[in-house]
């Protein structure tokens, strides 16, 4: 058997695998990142870039449908579905032959193809297709495995019309209808761009939850809008899924018809992730794990324990998100290559999008932990955005906006919005949370008109004025002249 002997190994070479890479390699050449399956990253090939690109399609179909709201009419909307998906994998192609490029530029001897498991805490053994095993003896350990679909029993029911992230991007035509599990973020994204792309949708939940929403006067308010589009139960009661010759058969509690059966071509599973740490043997790792499986690991050292091992991106279950992925990857790996010297890294303001339309968005502390934080002496500002300005121009005037702030210092903490623009205006608020702005502070800039932060700047003086330090906003103010 093949043995390597090296200062850091890395599992995995996605997005936290690769920038972990590029650290440890500022400083040792003795490094190697093995990777499991295919190079390209999850994000470019299955995640975020084929998930846009399906919703860019949608967004034009919804466009040219709704453009007689402005006098424009272009015939009746045709949806070549054939043509969607296939631009929808040409592009991704695109983005994941960019991955791979830059992967095959490092040095052959950095890569390793195959499924990496601990035999103890410093020797790995991977166990690779065409060649022998390779046992890797390495000084530091960095985990950065991604995550997977968790896919409930019930649902493998629909066997061959089961469809997640991986291949639903591989569809060669849209099908007449699609039953979503889980109106999460890549439920929510991926089921309403199919429902405007002329798909049959229905969108089932359990628990409540809408999308990564915790401020309840949002989550209604989202899930009241996505419902005029498409049905969604986010709590919903079914009862019986089967594959039968047509499709899958769904029987299920309907809110106005009772116990009803409706069959759809396919069932999306959106229902969660999990981390990809059961396949590594984990146990013999010598940290310890929560009950999830995942090592008990530092945020900001990425370190698990007080070992020679840290864990990064998905894997670790923290903030499953590309930037974040990105942040976790560069602290594991300048600390992988300074062991052992450990230095906590920057670990930015929260800050989440979903692609939906209208867009939500999370930013800073959510409306709990602000109120655990301020020990409950915070105030709320709100805006509606159907009488907005700038969103009423652009057909857009729907959604709300809340912001939060302390009481006394008036520092500003965080906000959730479901509005148009969602993902600028998060951008400016997250910039705001980190850079610790007061309201008053952040009302002091320049909002020019007409824009939909004029919406966001309502809101702020509302908020202004609940921590009783602004004045009651003027009924109509004709500031930013009409609109909000
Ligand atoms: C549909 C979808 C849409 C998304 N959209 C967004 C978005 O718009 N914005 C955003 O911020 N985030 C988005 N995300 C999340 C984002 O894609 C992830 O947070 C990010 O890609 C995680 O990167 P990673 O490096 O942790 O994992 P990955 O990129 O998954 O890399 C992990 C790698 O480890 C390999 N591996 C696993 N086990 C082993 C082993 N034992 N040995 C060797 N190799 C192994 C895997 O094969 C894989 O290549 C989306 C995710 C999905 C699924
Ligand atoms: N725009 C983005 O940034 C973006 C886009 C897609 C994914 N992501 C990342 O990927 C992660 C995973 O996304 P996700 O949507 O799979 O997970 P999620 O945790 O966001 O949502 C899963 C949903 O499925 C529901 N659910 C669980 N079991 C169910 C069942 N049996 N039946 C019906 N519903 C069920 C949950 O209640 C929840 O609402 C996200 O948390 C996010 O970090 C980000």
């Amino acid at each position: 058997m093949e043995k390597r002997d090296v200062d850091v190994a890395i599992i995995g070479s996605g997005t936290a695998g690769l920038v972990a890479y590029q650290r440890v390699r500022k400083v040792t050449d003795r490094v190697v990142m093995i990777e499991a399956d295919q190079y390209g990253t999850t994000c470019a090939r299955v995640g975020c870039m084929p998930s846009k690109l399906l919703i860019a399609a949608a967004d034009s179909a919804h466009q040219m449908a709704n453009a007689s709201l402005f006098g424009v009419t272009a015939g009746q909307v045709r949806i070549d579905g054939q043509a969607v998906m296939s631009r929808v994998r040409r592009e991704r192609d695109q983005f994941v032959e960019g991955v791979i490029r830059s992967v095959e530029k490092l040095p052959k001897e950095h890569r390793v193809l195959g499924h990496a498991r601990f035999v103890d805490p410093h020797r790995l053994m991977v166990e690779r297709d065409r060649t022998s095993d390779l046992e890797i003896q390495a000084e530091r350990i960095i985990i950065a495995t991604g995550s997977r679909s968790a896919v409930p029993k019930m649902l493998e029911e629909a066997r061959d019309r089961l469809v997640i992230n991986d291949n639903i991007f591989e569809w060669q035509d849209l099908p007449d209808s699609v039953a979503v599990f889980g109106p999460g973020v890549i439920g929510l994204e991926l089921g309403q761009a199919l429902s405007r792309l002329g798909v049959r949708v229905r969108m089932f939940g359990i628990g409540g939850a809408v999308g990564p929403i915790r401020d309840d006067a949002i989550r209604d308010y989202a899930l009241e809008t996505f419902n005029q589009e498409f049905p969604l139960d986010p709590d919903a009661d079914v009862k019986h899924l089967e594959r039968t010759g047509d499709g899958v058969a769904i029987t299920y509690r309907h809110p106005e018809q009772g116990q009803i059966t409706e069959t759809f071509d396919y069932v999306l599973a959106a229902t969660g992730r999990q981390p990809n740490v059961d396949g590594l043997d984990i146990q013999n790792a010598g940290v310890d794990l929560e009950d999830s499986g995942v090592p008990s690991f530092d945020r900001y050292t990425m370190r698990c324990g007080d070992s020679h091992i840290f864990i990064a991106g998905d894997a670790n279950q923290l903030k499953p998100l590309l930037h974040e992925a990105a942040d976790e990857g560069r602290i594991a790996g300048d600390n992988a290559a300074a062991y052992p010297e450990v230095r906590a890294g920057l670990r930015r303001t929260p800050l989440a999008i979903v692609f939906t339309d209208p867009q939500i968005a999370s930013v800073g502390l959510t409306l709990d932990e602000v109120d655990e934080e301020c020990k409950g002496c915070f105030a709320v500002g709100e805006v509606s955005f159907e009488d907005q300005g700038r969103s009423l121009i652009m057909g857009k005037n729907w959604g709300l906006l809340r912001v939060y702030a302390r009481q006394g210092t008036g520092q500003f903490l965080g906000a959730e919005l479901f509005a148009p623009a969602a993902e600028h205006m998060a951008h400016l608020l997250a910039w705001s949370v980190q850079r610790r702005l007061t309201v008053s502070e952040m009302l002091e800039m320049p909002f020019y008109h007409p824009v939909v932060e004029e919406g966001l700047r309502t809101a702020l003086k509302q908020l202004n004025r609940n921590l009783s330090i602004g004045q009651e906003p003027a009924e109509g103010c004709m500031e930013c002249g009409p609109g909000v």
